[in-house]
């Protein structure tokens, strides 16, 4: 199985092959997010060894001040211990403000960074075809853009530099140790190994919960975007109890996995504490020894205690920076993954110039299936004169939604073409298609904002008389004048809701403004009462007047208007001809009209 894209997202576990291929991937992103922040790097990097290098000078300044300083104060030369308190001044000073250099640039550098990320991130879903959407869930997606982001950004305030600071730290303490006096650096060296053992066994333990810990708290995002973005029908089916049973199993688990990972800390902390101590009490013990016999100076005995003590210090850091880290990587591949994604229904290299479409549409053998082992719609061929007005019957899951997305190009046929004025789709640059063909949703989705702006997304560079004309052609004017702002009436908010009729009306008025050459239409809900049925089929005979459209049609009362009427079954067209043919005749349209007009009486 492959873990290209967002392939394998949700698996546990990789083979070799599988994880240095995902790493690959995340590191390139990481690469092409850092490149043009070099010269700021490089300046942290120097900031951060500078600070450090100035605060591990301390106690072997103070060893001097000690050592040579108080000796030459009972001789009454003040020099050298006025040189080491000074010194000890300027080294803290230095150090306090290169610290205040890097966290400045590193604040800059992950700003920089998180930005172009989500910038990255937003602009790449956005371009990926419906079929990715359909199947990568808008949880899955928020979780990118909120946790995902989040971690990476908590890794780039906090734990680079806690990393970066942390080792410096460590190894410069080291050396200035050995340098001083290399027994008690024999003492540190021997502390390194039990010290091993034990960041050893921290990190296979916590690489396993800290990963199970991500997978629950991603689920408890997942479970909430999805009881939240469907919150109609969780009310409309009381699915609220259920919803909360499944979250709080999930709210445990979550609870669980993380009291397992401050298990860890209980065991590892203590057992860092008790290494460091030890080392300092061997030092203490080994240098007091040498200090009785006089081979050791009390002020070097003194730093190479709060050396060996300092070394230590970082080491929780460092702990914690390891459970931020793994969850930034892991984030980052997960991100890397949904940049990976190619659009399935890619823009034209060379796009085919089309200025007026007349609007006639063709499949030419036609095939299309979703997945592999499915076809959906088997091999056809359809001619659709510019002009005509189709309407698409058939049973639920006949494939007439599927038929329409072709035309739209929401998808491209597995074989064969769909073409408009004898120009295959895959050819026609993305904008001209737009043009030509407008498809009308069955939700007649609204965005946040005016009445106005909702009908202008057909004709973004519309005056405001063509929105009204607009929606004066297709009946919406009146509905519109009557709403507490008219047209200025932001859709979204308390009462300037509107009902699913009006917001039918809304998005006809938009697509007659876009006066598109081709008209796909997924057909209102048949909630609707009998005045607004009437207004929205008014207002349809205007928008479809002058141009191709294809109704999916729910209603029988909407065929009455069309020219044609193909009906489907099993992703196949069964029969095609005009709706009183079809009435006359004795096949499944006549029934199905016949059951109609019966229901009417
Ligand atoms: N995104 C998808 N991935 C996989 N299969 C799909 C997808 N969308 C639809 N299908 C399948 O394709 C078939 C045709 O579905 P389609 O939505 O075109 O039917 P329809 O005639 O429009 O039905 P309805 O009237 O209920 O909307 C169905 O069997 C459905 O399960």
């Amino acid at each position: 199985m492959s873990v290209t894209g967002v392939q394998g997202e949700e698996r546990e576990h990789y083979t070799r092959a599988e994880s240095r291929q995902i790493r690959r991937r995340s590191m390139r992103l990481l690469g092409s997010l850092l490149h043009p922040l070099r010269p700021t790097l490089w300046l942290t990097v120097i900031a951060v060894m500078l600070s450090s290098a100035a605060q591990v000078a301390g106690p072997a300044i103070i060893a001097y001040g000690i050592d040579t300083g108080i000796p030459a104060l009972i001789g009454q030369n003040w020099w050298p211990a006025a040189l080491s308190g000074a010194a000890y001044v300027v080294t803290g000073l230095v150090g306090a403000f290169l610290i205040a250099v890097y966290i400045r640039l590193s604040a800059r550098i992950s700003q920089a960074v998180l930005i172009d990320l989500r910038t990255r991130v937003f602009l790449h879903t956005q371009k990926l075809s419906l079929e990715f959407h359909e199947s990568y869930t808008s949880g899955r997606i928020i979780s990118r853009q909120t946790s995902d982001l989040d971690a990476i950004r908590e890794l780039m305030d906090e734990g680079l530099t806690l990393l970066v600071r942390g080792l410096m730290y460590m190894v410069f303490t080291a050396v200035m140790l050995i340098i001083l006096d290399w027994p008690s650096g024999v003492v540190l060296l021997i502390a390194l190994v039990p010290l091993g053992i034990l960041t050893r066994w921290f990190q296979v333990r916590s690489q396993q919960l800290f990963r199970r810990s991500r997978v629950a708290s991603a689920r408890l995002i997942v479970q909430f975007v999805e009881t939240m973005t469907g919150i109609r029908a969780v009310q409309a089916f009381r699915k609220e109890r259920r919803n909360e049973r499944e979250f709080g199993a999930l709210v445990e688990d979550y609870r669980d996995v993380n009291a397992k990972v401050l298990g860890l800390f209980a065991v590892f902390n203590p057992g860092l504490a008790l290494i460091g101590n030890t080392a300092v009490a061997a030092t203490i013990v080994l240098g007091g020894f040498r200090v009785v016999d006089g081979s050791l100076q009390v002020g070097v005995l003194l730093a190479a205690v709060l050396y060996t003590k300092r070394f230590f210090d970082p080491m929780e850091d460092l702990a914690m920076f390891y459970n931020g880290y793994q969850s930034a990587a892991s984030a980052l591949e997960k991100i890397s993954g949904v940049l990976e994604e190619e659009p399935s229904v890619p823009d034209p290299e060379r796009p085919v110039d089309l200025w007026n479409a007349s609007g006639r549409v063709r499949f030419d053998g036609v095939e299309f299936a979703y997945t592999k082992d499915r076809v959906v719609l088997p091999r056809f061929d359809l001619d659709i004169p510019a002009g005509q007005t189709i309407a698409l019957v058939g049973s639920t899951g006949a494939g007439k939604s599927t038929l329409a997305k072709l035309i739209a190009r929401f998808y491209d046929p597995s074989d064969g073409a769909v073409t408009l004025d004898d120009l295959d789709l895959r050819t026609l640059h993305p904008k001209d298609l737009r043009r030509a063909i407008v498809m009308v949703t069955q939700e007649a989705y609204l965005f946040s904002g005016s009445v106005a702006d909702n009908i202008a997304l057909g004709k973004p560079d519309a005056s405001f008389d063509e929105v009204v004309a607009a929606a004066k052609a297709v009946g919406a004017h009146e509905f519109i004048e009557g709403l507490p702002n008219g047209y200025d009436t932001d859709v979204n908010k308390r009462g300037g809701r509107v009902s699913a009729g009006q917001r039918q009306l809304i998005s006809f008025a938009r697509a007659f403004l876009a006066n598109p050459a081709v008209l796909i239409l997924d057909e209102a809900t048949s909630s609707l009462d009998i005045p607004s049925e009437r207004l929205v089929q008014e207002g349809l005979t205007k928008l479809l007047a002058d141009r191709t459209a294809i109704i999916i049609a729910h209603r029988l009362s909407t065929v009455a208007i069309a020219d044609r009427v193909l009906v489907m079954e099993h992703g196949r067209i069964v029969e095609d001809g005009s709706p009183a043919e079809l009435i006359g005749g004795d096949g499944r349209f006549a029934a199905l009209h016949a059951a109609w007009r019966d229901s009417l009486v």
